[in-house]
């Protein structure tokens, strides 16, 4: 499970924190489960907030699966008064008192963090956030959680990535994070699926995993390389004057889980296995992860090319899917009740409008290399070409065009 954040100002730590508790509750085996903090802010708020995050976990967790709640996400279970019936179990409510109660705690913690009302401290882990050029620094990855007893009802593996950055190196924005998770995940935990959120996409229906993973591993002859839930949101307007609920529906990109060989470049017709070793303990692999998340590990290889997100456009996960049904991989939209992520609709029209133009300069730079694409190769260019063609239209997700 990869959670991105990029800007501890835009996307306001606590915001990542409650994406991070949705996923962490959900209802699958959590030993089968690592989360991945992607921070390309390199920021000591976003680091101490994930730190925080597992504390309040091990009391939410538990409270989540045993009341069944509905939403994982703290900020907008809470948001509501309990729901109380004459089934509601004994103990219910004192629990949901106290549990609310932690969760405020947890929110003033991190508001005093964000306030700068009482310093952060993480010298003990050799991490000098003083002198840290967001821009410019050397890689930082923390096991935040490691689960070492294989028990199905604890917490999953937490870790926090803040990959190098290097002013002569592109870093290649969200893609160039994805393909870093790829590889750190991959010597630390290497599960065959891989799902990616956008940090502000938090898990709305607990059954999410449960059901990417009947779609991925149920279909014997047609196997599909992703799926994709929709991006929906919890708070558009009726009125939207910049009608972002047209725009925002059709956008495909957060929510999706991937098969891991599929992303390292594998076709349709390649037999081999997924080759699923993980190492006994995390903590003794990370050595390994800092060489992967260096930010000359990528030269002169097929990263971003043949291999994981593919770089060169502001749309990344529009190319990257293109190409792998390019490849003749299927994909599936899957749209459930209750939706399976749900997060804000921008609410500033500047940032509606940079999310807009982006995806049309994304468009834009597809419909080019398409036709680049079409040229050089047979059917299935064409077909990517259409299905480009369809999305554009913002008519709206169609199954297979992901
Ligand atoms: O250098 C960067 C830039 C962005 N991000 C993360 O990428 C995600 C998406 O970026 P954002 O600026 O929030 O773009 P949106 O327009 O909100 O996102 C939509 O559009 C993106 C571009 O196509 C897709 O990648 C997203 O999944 C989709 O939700 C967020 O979690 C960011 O934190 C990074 O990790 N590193
Ligand atoms: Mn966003």
């Amino acid at each position: 499970m990869f959670v991105t954040t990029a800007d501890a100002k835009l996307e306001p730590p606590i915001i990542t924190v409650n994406t991070v508790l949705s996923l962490l509750a959900v209802d699958y085996p959590t030993h089968k489960l690592a989360c991945y903090v992607s921070d390309d802010g390199c920021s000591p708020l976003t680091l101490y907030s994930i730190i925080e995050a597992p504390k309040f976990a091990k009391l939410w967790v538990p409270f989540c699966k045993k009341y069944h709640v509905q939403v994982r996400a703290p900020f907008r279970y809470f948001s509501d008064n309990p729901i109380l019936s004459s089934y509601s179990p004994s103990g219910f409510l004192q629990e949901w008192t106290k549990m609310k109660d932690e969760y405020e705690k947890l929110c003033q913690k991190i508001e005093d963090a964000v306030q700068n009302l009482a310093p952060l401290d993480f010298s003990r882990d050799n991490v000098d956030f003083a002198h840290i050029d967001s821009r410019n620094h050397p890689t930082i990855i923390k096991v935040i959680w490691e689960t070492k007893e294989r028990i199905s009802n604890g917490l999953p593996h937490m870790v926090y990535v803040a990959r190098e950055k290097h002013p002569n190196h592109s870093h290649r924005y969200k893609a160039g994070a994805m393909n870093t998770l790829t590889r750190v995940s991959s010597v630390l935990t290497n599960a065959p699926f891989m799902l990616n959120v956008d940090c502000d996409m938090y898990a709305n229906n607990p059954k999410i995993i449960l059901h990417a993973m009947c779609l991925l591993l149920g279909f014997k002859h047609e196997k599909s390389a992703f799926v994709q839930f929709p991006q929906m949101f919890y708070n558009i307007l009726k009125d939207d004057p910049c009608g972002s609920k047209v725009v925002e529906a059709v956008k495909v990109r957060t929510g999706c889980f991937h098969r891991r060989k599929v992303i390292y470049g594998s076709s349709l017709t390649d037999n081999e296995e997924e080759n699923i070793d993980q190492p006994d303990n995390l903590s003794c692999a990370v050595d390994a992860a800092y060489h992967v998340a260096h930010s000359e590990f990528e030269h002169d290889t097929l990263w971003g090319k043949k291999v994981g997100w593919v770089y060169g456009s502001v749309t990344e996960d529009v190319l990257t899917g293109m190409k792998i049904h390019a490849r003749g991989w299927k994909s599936i939209l899957c749209m459930l009740g209750p939706p399976g992520f749900l997060g804000a609709a921008p609410s500033i029209t500047h940032v509606m409008l940079i999310q807009r133009k982006r995806g049309i300069t994304g468009l834009l730079e597809i419909f080019h290399s398409s036709i680049v694409f079409a040229l050089h190769s047979s059917g299935h260019g064409r077909v990517g070409v259409a299905t480009t063609g369809s999305w554009g239209e913002w008519g709206g997700p169609r199954g297979d065009d992901v």
